[in-house]
């Protein structure tokens, strides 16, 4: 069951500080998270972002059971197996989903590959088949989304957030939502025609469904 977290300001833990950390660690910044990246070592990306950028926290040693503390996600991202098992194991103890970024199967939380736009977001698992397999068909879906689709999903934010402010009846409410996911206007987007819809349009459009 994929879910989407709110990471805005909840400390995450990354254990490692090579390419495969870096990796976790950029998602977790991206994601608003306070990030805590325990290692003796890091790459220089992750140097710019944590020390440089000061988005995030270095602790420069290696891993010690405790470092999990007050933590809401945990990654356990080192070359050393025997590593990657003590923090899983002080996650489970703790309660904290964790991700072994060397044995899928020992965490229970794995990252799929993601491409966004704006609000959209496409999420690809192999389930830990084939992880490279993720990686190729995430870059194949890449050409099937252009910007228009960032412009449709903020289209569609507003458009709802109008509609669930104006119209109060639950059942008509529901129509008018689904019938503004059928409408075309990924397609007019699409075709350069589109502008931004003031509140007059929005009222319109509501009016023109409700009439029908
Ligand atoms: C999608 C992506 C997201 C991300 O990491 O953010 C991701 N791996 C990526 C790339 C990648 N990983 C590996 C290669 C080398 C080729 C190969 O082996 O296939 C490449 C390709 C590359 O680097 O180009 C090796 C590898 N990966 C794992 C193991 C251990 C194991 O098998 O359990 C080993 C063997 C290590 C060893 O040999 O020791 C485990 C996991 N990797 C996952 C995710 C989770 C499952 C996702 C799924 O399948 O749904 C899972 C279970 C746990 C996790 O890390 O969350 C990211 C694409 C990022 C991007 O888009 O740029
Ligand atoms: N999940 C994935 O996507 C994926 C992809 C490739 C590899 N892997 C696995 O992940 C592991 C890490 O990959 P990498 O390329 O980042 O490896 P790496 O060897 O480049 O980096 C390992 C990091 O762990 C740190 N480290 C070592 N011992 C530590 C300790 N006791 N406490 C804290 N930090 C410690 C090192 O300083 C280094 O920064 C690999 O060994 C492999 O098993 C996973």
């Amino acid at each position: 069951m994929p879910v989407l977290l709110n990471l805005t300001g909840r400390r995450c833990v990354v254990i490692g500080g090579g390419p495969v950390a870096e990796r976790k660690a950029m998602m977790l910044v991206a994601a608003g998270a306070e990030t805590v990246v325990v290692s003796p070592a890091i790459t220089d990306g992750l140097l710019r972002l944590l020390k440089e950028q000061r988005q995030g926290v270095w602790i420069e040693r290696e891993y010690r059971h405790g470092d999990l503390a007050g933590a809401f996600l945990a990654f356990a991202a080192t070359d050393r197996t025997e590593v990657n098992a003590a923090v899983a194991a002080e996650a489970e103890a703790e309660g904290i989903p964790i991700n072994d970024a060397g044995d899928g199967a020992r965490g229970n939380m794995i990252t799929p590959g993601v491409l966004r736009r704006g609000g959209l977001v496409v999420a690809v698992s192999t389930s830990g088949a084939g992880p490279a397999a993720a990686r190729e068909l995430i870059r194949e879906i890449d050409q099937h989304f252009g910007e228009d689709y960032e412009q449709y999903i903020d289209f569609l934010s507003s458009m709802r957030a109008f509609i669930k402010e104006r119209v109060s009846d639950p059942g008509r409410r529901k129509r008018l939502l689904r019938r503004l996911a059928e409408s075309d206007i990924l397609t007019s987007i699409r075709g350069g025609g589109f502008h931004r819809w003031d509140e007059a349009a929005m009222i319109a459009w509501i009016e023109e469904q409700t009439e029908e």
